[in-house]
């Protein structure tokens, strides 16, 4: 449907329900003055996206009606076009209406009284005309013609930007950011949009940049297109840098769609273009995002201080042993000697890595460890309050889990070092206001990416003992880099796998699995029902139903919505994440009478639905993948402030939702298996199927199954588990951290052992 084809309304602003200054998101009441097709009542709510407030305006609507379940009918506003007022009273309504400061209804009357219904037009040919007018000041003077300059330079820029094909949301953000500049920015350099507004990618600025005539090898578009293809291979494939002729060959595959093709050489000196001008670093043949290459450098230097010539106070193998053996006798428990070498290391070294499968005895080491290093530096349990000893990990589920199994306060990572949000580089704590304590154990290590290793490493002091827990079996971090393996991989920190599998002796059989799928195999008895876990065949076909009748069960037999979590490669598709989603909503909390709800874009909200945060918001501790309740929705006219508020309950805390801030969360009865990192839940659900083939891999699967606490259920293809343990794609990605590191020498640690392999 062309523009000119879609529905339209024309009409004045008559009052505004909603405005968001920063975006320009508004909600007004529109009197009807024409329509097609023919508007069914006089007044329609009219929705869109508008630089300044456009009340009072006569405009034209062009866009589509769509039906709200609590408002009715709307319209939502696609492109606009105003109409300036060019006659009598309504010229006089205009001019006295707010967005003139100063200008009084007397006054506007007079203007029109003696410059006539052109007097717009004439104030902007020629503003001195205004001289004319009796008793206007000045001041008023000026107001006016620079209100009406701006007003006819927006709705230009706004026409313009919609003629180039930019919705009314980006027109907005684009003016607002560039305000009188705007034109001049668009049309001469339309690439530079991709970094300066978000919502702009390379493709969107590139059809532009066609359309305007930018040519093909225009220094301009080589840049735009090489740094598009580093910044999204960086994010979505993981990698902390790429080799230069692998950047190459990506920038090529997206500039290369119009000739003349852009050739090696060209873009190899465009790099060093982009490099000197800081826009991204290089270093030999490695090209990266600078934020990458800093926080890799950084990394390296500070493990650097951290490990080499350190000296760490030793302890008699006597004492140990002795320490040791009480505790033995204390849990009644026979540590292993692989358990017993982890805490000797952890003790004396510096730095040490504590890796191994579900069920080997980490949390149990890390709790012989608190103790022993109390107990060997002379701590009593009663100075725990102040004690020297750090526990975190990188998600509050996470945290939550390390104080539940350890029995002391462990807190998120972003927490520990005051980090203040999303796009800060800025923390509480780094080289200058070191964190304070003695010992700081990680747990869930292999979740945590290049940027939070960085920031967190340069806050660790110099006489700190750092112990970092994860399994390297895991999905790498969700952001760029792979620090565990990294740094086990290296060798240069003294590390202990443990590979003997506790639980699985107390029947545990889903952990048995775990370390079937680990080592690469199906065991023989997959598809066999047993009391932890069970597997149902089905086929793309069949999938989503049969999703639904598990879930269903379970709703059957009394369990939580919370309880339950399916899990799921990929968000799009009839068996994707938003889909099943919206039918799993119906099913665990399906509506009811008198339950509130709210809408938000395509989501709408129940009371007692189950919601996941997708940022981190450190301000009131909820963070990235934390699963929460909804357990109320104030409507307005009910809250202090007159503005809809949605609470969730995250474990213990419980926080307050603006209806803008809903953008924040998705409903979680479906999550990505990336998003349940660092979680455990008591009844997983992993569907697969081949259709999922591109995001199959056994980290994946293998981080998917190791989610269940209680109970595992598999659905779907048995081919499709086989495909995913087929594809080993562990350290796939590019990241320079090991040999940054190849340097040091190995760490001295007070004691000898051959477990650091
Ligand atoms: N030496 C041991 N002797 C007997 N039981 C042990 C020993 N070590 C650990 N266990 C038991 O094995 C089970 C798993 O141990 P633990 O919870 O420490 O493993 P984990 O590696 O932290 O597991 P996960 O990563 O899955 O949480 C626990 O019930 C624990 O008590």
């Amino acid at each position: 449907m062309t523009v000119e084809e879609m529905p339209y309304i024309t009409g004045t602003v008559s009052q505004l329900i909603f405005r968001n200054d920063e975006n320009g998101y508004t909600v007004m009441i529109v009197d009807v003055e024409q329509s097609e097709p023919k508007a069914e009542t006089h007044a329609i709510t009219v929705l869109g996206h508008f630089p300044s407030s456009p009340e009072g305006e006569l405009l034209t609507f062009r866009g589509q009606y769509t039906e709200h379940p609590k408002y009715g009918q709307q319209f939502k506003s696609e492109t606009y076009e105003k109409h300036i007022p060019r006659e009598g009273q309504a010229l006089i309504q205009y001019l006295s209406s707010e967005r003139f400061p100063k200008v009084g209804r007397k006054t506007a009357a007079m203007i029109v009284a003696h410059l006539g219904d052109a007097a717009l037009d004439q104030m902007l040919n020629d503003p001195t005309c205004l001289q004319s007018v009796p008793s206007i000041k000045a001041e008023q003077r000026k107001v006016i013609i620079e209100t009406l300059q701006q007003e006819q330079e927006s709705a230009q820029f706004m026409n313009k930007l919609m003629n180039y094909g930019f919705g009314m949301e980006l027109s907005t953000k684009i003016i607002s950011h560039y305000g009188n500049d705007t034109l001049r920015i668009v049309e001469t350099d339309p690439y530079r949009l991709v970094q300066d507004i978000d919502g702009i990618g390379f493709f969107k600025a590139d059809e532009l940049g066609t359309q305007l005539g930018i040519e093909p090898l225009d220094q301009k578009r080589l840049k735009a297109g090489l740094m598009h293809s580093i910044v999204a291979t960086s994010m979505s494939s993981g990698h902390v840098y790429l080799p230069e002729s692998e950047w190459v060959e990506e920038a090529k595959q997206i500039l290369n769609h119009r000739s003349p093709f852009a050739e090696e050489e060209q873009l190899l000196q465009a790099i060093v273009d982009l490099a000197e001008d800081g826009k991204v670093a290089v270093d030999d043949d490695r090209g990266y995002v600078p934020s990458l290459y800093f926080a890799e450098k950084g990394l390296s230097t500070n493990l650097e201080r951290l490990t080499v010539d350190r000296e760490i106070e030793s302890f008699s193998e006597d004492l140990f042993l002795q320490e040791l053996g009480k505790m033995e006798e204390r849990y009644n428990i026979s540590y292993a000697e692989q358990q017993k070498e982890a805490v000797r290391l952890a003790l004396s070294s510096p730095m040490m890595i504590l890796t191994g499968g579900p069920g080997t005895g980490k949390t149990t080491v890390i709790r012989a460890i608190v103790e022993m290093f109390q107990r060997i530096h002379g701590w009593s349990e009663d100075d725990s309050k102040k004690s020297p000893i750090l526990l975190a990990a990188p998600t509050g589920r996470a945290a939550k889990r390390m104080s539940e199994t350890t029995g002391r306060n462990a807190v998120t990572i972003h927490r520990l070092i005051g980090w203040r949000g999303d796009d800060s580089e800025f923390t509480e704590r780094d080289e200058d206001s070191p964190l304070k304590g003695e010992l700081l154990i990680i747990d869930e290590a292999s979740m945590i990416d290049i940027w939070l290793a960085n920031q967190l490493f340069k806050a660790i002091p110099a006489k700190m003992q750092v112990i970092i827990v994860g399994d390297e079996d895991q999905l790498p971090s969700v952001g760029p880099g792979q620090v565990l393996s990294d740094l086990l991989s290296s060798g240069k920190i003294p590390a202990v796998r443990l590979s003997l599998v506790y639980r699985q002796a107390e029947g545990s059989s889903i952990t048995d699995l775990a370390h079937s799928i680990k080592e690469g195999q199906l065991p023989d008895d997959f598809k066999q029902p047993l009391h932890d876990r069970a597997f149902f065949p089905g086929s793309s076909a069949n999938i989503v139903p049969l999703i639904e009748k598990v879930c269903q069960k379970a709703v059957d037999r009394g369990y939580a919505p919370r309880d339950v979590q399916v899990l799921v490669p990929m968000y799009r598709g009839e068996a994707g994440i938003t889909a099943l989603n919206e039918k799993l909503q119906d099913l665990f909390n399906p509506k009811k009478p008198g339950q509130s709800s709210i809408t938000y874009g395509d989501l709408t909200l129940r009371q007692g639905d189950m919601v996941l945060q997708l940022v981190n918001n450190p301000e009131e501790n909820v963070y990235n993948g934390d699963r929460g309740e909804i357990v109320a929705i104030r409507r307005a006219k009910d809250t202090d402030d007159k503005k809809e508020k949605v609470i969730i309950r995250f474990d213990q805390l419980e926080v307050e939702y603006e209806r803008q801030d809903l953008k924040q969360v998705m409903l979680a009865y479906c999550s990505s298996i990336h998003k349940a990192q660092g979680s455990e839940f008591p009844i997983v659900i992993v569907p697969l199927v081949m259709n999922y083939r591109r995001m199959l891999k056994r980290n994946l699967l293998y981080t998917a199954i190791t989610r269940a606490r209680d109970y595992l259920i598999m659905v779907g293809e048995e081919r499709a588990y086989s495909f995913a343990i087929d594809h080993n794609d562990h350290h796939s990605r590019y990241s320079y951290l090991t040999e940054r590191i190849a340097h040091l020498k190995e760490p001295i640690t007070n004691h000898k052992t051959d477990s650091n392999r």
